[in-house]
């Protein structure tokens, strides 16, 4: 059959033009391509009902490129005039300059001249393991269609040289890291998420979120009453740090960079070299990245001392404490370093779950108690949770806010509760995968769908990181605090007694091998088929059916749900500071604004209706919160402010 050459415009109810190249089997970039999608881009632009446009290829693949005969036919006859005029009159002009938003929709592969005009789109969504790359130099030719102009000032000039200079190809995978494709999605999603991509464009939404983001982020570091004050921040020069696992040896680093002086105490030799050696590991690790001289980490390490006593917390201005999460401990801590400190000792606790008040219960100077919750690892994330009581003096926490800025984290001011501000909305995404996967829907088809949403790890990956152990840990604190929307999975459990601690190991849901990325372990199923016949929650003993947008709701609206609680206790000051912490605490697609932006852009009445449908399908942890049907039934947006103040 003769094969399919040309382009093709299919414009839907949404407004989207799809423009498609076909000449299998590489979708080559033919003169009848090359005047085709000038003739589709042109018709696009001057139709009134294409609010905007996604360019794919036909049969799996972008495109391999300028047709490489082309080359051949100029060998042969010397005639220039073959070479079609493409980079202005095509990419500029009526692409990169084109009125109307335009996406591509990027799968098997895009190279040459097809990625090329890839790049002239204003976004690019690409397909799991797409080969992109210039290889232009193998025929040798120069990327003519401005992939030597585009290419740096998406991936950088060191990057783009390697891979022009060296005819070198990257994975979908690693154009997402490096800013080459905005967004990966599954096969099967590739056109919808495009589409959505160019019309969220047109509406100029991930212009606005990410608008949103910037003034957010810059909104925390006002904090009614702490900042406002007239109080001046005291110099934290010498700050002791108490644990050094992987916690506490981060946040030494992350001070040790900031140039203050750091004490950090552990229980005896051994853990005291290992916490010291992993501090010089990530200074190491920072400069072997190019993000740190050598000389400043040596510089950093200097300042830097081990202890095993008190004898140095005499004159401490901080004590963080980060040792593991055991409550008689931390009371026991707590109640030494008042005795040993100078008066005005700050006392910290990277806690990132109990209750601040009960850490203190056997100190006095309840003014001084505030939470410094850090995010692993704690060199590199830039959320700093800071967590007042109601008896936190002002003076501490405006002190905790300027360490915060000065090694550089956004610190968000939160109300103490069991998981503060982001472990508390969050605590959902994990439950709503257990759920899922008792329910019957693959385990690495969550993962999947929820990453094509944007984040950078589903949530059973996710366990696999922070560790199956502190999962259980954890679970009896939350099932106490908020036990009447618990999903109660013994999977976690199963996973442990498995031998699945996670990647500490080696092995949870997935296999982790150096060198390597993470591989779905088959031979997990065995412990999944075991959870879902303890819980046995599948309808009639069989697999639920569910679209990938189900999966994300089932997972996200209940976390929607609990920002929603949040809001409405008053743990935030305001709702854009849970955007703010969203995005540097949980990786949220800053794209998409941060979990409340993103529940407004959904719409409070729609996340609502389908908490409440799938409440009376499966129960409580779906029913909706007073605060979500409030402003559901009231047409408000889940982020206007509360007419009563938050409760700091
Ligand atoms: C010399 C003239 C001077 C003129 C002045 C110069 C001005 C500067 C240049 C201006 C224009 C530049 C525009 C652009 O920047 C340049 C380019 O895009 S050059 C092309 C870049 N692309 C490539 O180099 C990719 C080459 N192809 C491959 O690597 C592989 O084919 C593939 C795409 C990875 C697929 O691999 P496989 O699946 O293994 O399949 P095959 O390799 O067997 O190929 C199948 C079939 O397709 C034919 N084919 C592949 N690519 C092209 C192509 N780009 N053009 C035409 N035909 C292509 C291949 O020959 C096979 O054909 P078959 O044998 O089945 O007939």
């Amino acid at each position: 059959m003769a094969k399919k050459i040309g382009v093709t415009m299919e414009v839907g109810n949404d407004g989207v033009a799809v423009i498609t190249i076909s000449n299998p089997p590489v979708n080559s970039l033919a003169s009848p391509i090359i005047s085709g999608l000038k003739e589709k881009f042109h018709a696009a632009n001057q139709r009134s009902d294409v609010k905007a446009i996604v360019l794919t290829g036909n049969g799996g693949r972008f495109s391999g490129g300028f047709d490489i005969n082309v080359f051949q036919q100029v060998h042969k006859t010397g005639d220039i005039s073959l070479m079609p005029e493409v980079s202005i009159d095509l990419v500029c002009n009526l692409m990169e300059d084109s009125r109307k938003p335009l996406v591509a929709a990027v799968e098997g592969l895009a190279l040459g001249g097809g990625l090329e005009l890839a790049m002239a789109c204003h976004a690019r969504v690409a397909a799991p393991k797409a080969q992109l790359g210039l290889p232009e130099l193998t025929l040798g030719v120069i990327p003519g269609f401005g992939g030597t102009q585009r290419l740096p000032r998406l991936v950088g000039l060191a990057k783009a040289t390697d891979m022009i200079l060296l005819s070198k190809s990257i994975t979908s995978e690693e154009g997402q890291k490096l800013g080459l494709v905005d967004a990966l999605v599954p096969s099967g999603g590739l056109l919808s998420t495009s589409r959505k991509w160019a019309l969220d464009i047109a509406d100029g939404h991930t212009a606005k979120a990410l608008v949103h983001v910037f003034f957010a982020q810059r909104a925390t570091s006002k904090v009614p009453n702490v900042t406002d004050a007239g109080l001046k921040p005291r110099p934290m020069k010498k700050v002791a740090v108490i644990g050094g696992g992987l916690m506490g040896s981060g946040i030494a680093t992350a001070l040790l960079l900031s140039n203050t002086r750091v004490v950090l105490k552990e229980v005896n030799p051994e853990y005291l070299q290992k916490g010291l050696k992993s501090v010089e590991a990530n200074l190491k690790s920072l400069v072997s990245r190019g993000k740190l001289t050598q000389d400043k980490a040596g510089k950093a390490l200097s300042l830097l001392k081990g202890v095993l006593d008190y004898a140095e917390f005499k004159d401490v201005d901080m004590v963080i404490e980060a040792v593991i999460e055991n409550i008689q401990l931390k009371q026991k801590i707590f109640k030494e370093i008042e005795e040993i400190c100078p008066p005005h000792c700050i006392l910290a606790s990277n806690t990132s779950t109990i209750d601040l008040n009960v850490i203190g219960e056997k100190t006095n100077s309840k003014d001084s108690i505030v939470g410094a919750h850090f995010f692993s690892p704690a060199h590199i994330m830039t959320l700093l949770e800071i967590v007042r009581t109601e008896n936190t003096s002002a003076q501490v926490i405006l002190d905790l806010m300027a360490l915060g800025k000065a090694i550089k984290k956004v610190p968000v001011v939160v109300g103490n509760c069991i998981g503060f501000a982001v472990n508390r909305t969050f605590f959902p995404y994990t439950q709503g995968a257990h759920m899922l996967v008792n329910l019957g829907v693959d385990l690495f088809r969550v993962d999947s769908v929820i990453t094509s949403f944007g984040m950078p790890l589903g949530p059973l990956q996710l366990g696999d990181l922070a560790g199956h152990g502190i999962g259980m840990a954890v679970k009896d604190i939350y099932a106490k605090a908020y036990g009447d929307r618990i999903f109660r999975s013994p999977l976690t459990e199963l996973l442990l007694k498995s031998g699945r601690n996670g990647k500490i190991n080696g092995r949870g849901y997935y296999i982790y091998e150096k060198g390597s990325k993470p591989k779905p372990d088959p031979s997990v199923l065995s412990v999944v088929e075991e959870s879902r016949k303890l819980t046995n929650i599948m309808p009639g003993g069989k697999p639920i059916s569910v679209t990938d947008k189900e999966i994300v709701e089932m997972i996200l609206f209940p976390v929607v749900n609990e920002a929603c609680r949040v809001l409405d206790e008053g743990v935030v000051i305001r709702a854009s500071d849970l955007d703010v912490a969203s995005v540097l605490g949980m990786s949220f697609p800053s794209y998409r604004g941060g979990i409340v932006f993103w529940a407004d852009t959904v719409g409070p009445k729609y996340i609502y209706e389908r908490l409440k449908r799938l409440s009376e399908t499966y129960g409580g942890f779906f029913k909706p919160s007073r605060y979500l049907e409030e402003r559901a039934m009231n047409g408000m947006l889940l982020s206007e402010p509360k007419a009563s103040r938050s409760r700091m």
